[in-house]
């Protein structure tokens, strides 16, 4: 049986998100984000408790990347407000640096340096960001790539690796910055169907373990097994955010419905 179908539902285990009484991570209020004419995010409110697991789906263009991009300052946005364990972007002062410390990021192309090892990949962050030692550096960066399952690959090059072994670096990688929250933007898109399996089973490991994370996937079956919410966005707007079991049970809106009618008889 896959991980996938293993789990309990969060949304069917109390404890899931009441062990972490609300407590917001993120909160984004009356967000606004435009590219030139193009309104991308369009009053955007969202809170993300700490420990909570949400998924983001949408038709294509929809914004859901410009969503999670802004929350870790790689996008600027035009008016409202993003929150991340305090730091308040776009206000006089902000710490982006530490905005980005405390945000992980994992990408559909996975954005290794490839003329660096794996192991190289992973101490970049403790050494640039947290200032560690070499030995200290390599612990950490081996500590989390025994997590992913990828040590024994330590010595290689990323173009060495399957697309599968490169994605599970890239987490590694994120994971070494000691991040509060990981955002995955569609991590498993880029891979063959067989190796998006042991990128969502990684994923559902971190999941496990409370870290806060949104991601933005097609992959229901994922977001049914690991997310306490799951929120539909389309035309720059959140239409619909609801547990896994009202979202794809009944879910209220009908573009929702539309959109499920779709990507579930693919
Ligand atoms: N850097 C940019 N400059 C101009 N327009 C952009 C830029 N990035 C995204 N867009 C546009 O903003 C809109 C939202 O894009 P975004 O990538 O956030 O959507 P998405 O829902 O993540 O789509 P997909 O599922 O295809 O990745 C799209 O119309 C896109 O073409």
């Amino acid at each position: 049986m896959s991980a996938v179908a293993a789990r309990i539902r969060p949304d069917q285990n109390p404890q899931a998100v009441t062990d972490h009484p609300a407590q917001a991570t993120i909160t984004m209020s009356a967000v606004n984000k435009w590219y030139g004419k193009m309104h991308v995010l369009r009053d955007i409110d969202l809170r993300v408790n700490k420990g909570e697991h949400l998924v983001l789906c949408g038709p294509s263009g929809s914004g859901k990347s410009t969503l999670i991009r802004c929350i870790n300052a790689l996008e600027e946005i035009q008016s409202g407000t993003i929150e991340v364990n305090g730091n308040v972007l776009g206000r006089k002062g902000a710490k982006v640096d530490h905005i980005r410390r405390d945000v992980g990021m994992v990408f559909q192309q996975f954005n290794l340096f490839p003329h660096l090892t794996v192991l190289q990949n992973c101490m970049l962050a403790p050494r640039r960001i947290h200032r560690a030692t070499e030995a200290e550096a390599r612990d950490k960066a081996m500590h989390f790539l025994e997590q992913v399952h990828i040590a024994e690959h330590g010595h290689k090059y990323p173009a060495q690796l399957s697309g599968g072994q490169q994605q599970r670096v890239a987490i590694a990688r994120a994971l070494c910055m000691g991040p509060q929250v990981m955002l995955f933007d569609e991590p498993t898109s880029a891979l063959d169907p067989e190796m998006v399996k042991e990128v969502l089973d990684t994923m559902i490991g971190l999941a496990d373990q409370g870290i806060t994370m949104i991601c933005v996937t097609h992959e229901m079956g994922f977001a049914r097994a690991v997310a306490h919410r799951v929120i539909f966005m389309d035309r720059g707007e959140i239409i619909e955010s609801a547990p896994p079991s009202e979202f794809f049970g009944a879910p209220k809106h009908e573009r929702t419905r539309a959109f499920l009618g779709q990507i579930l008889n693919h």
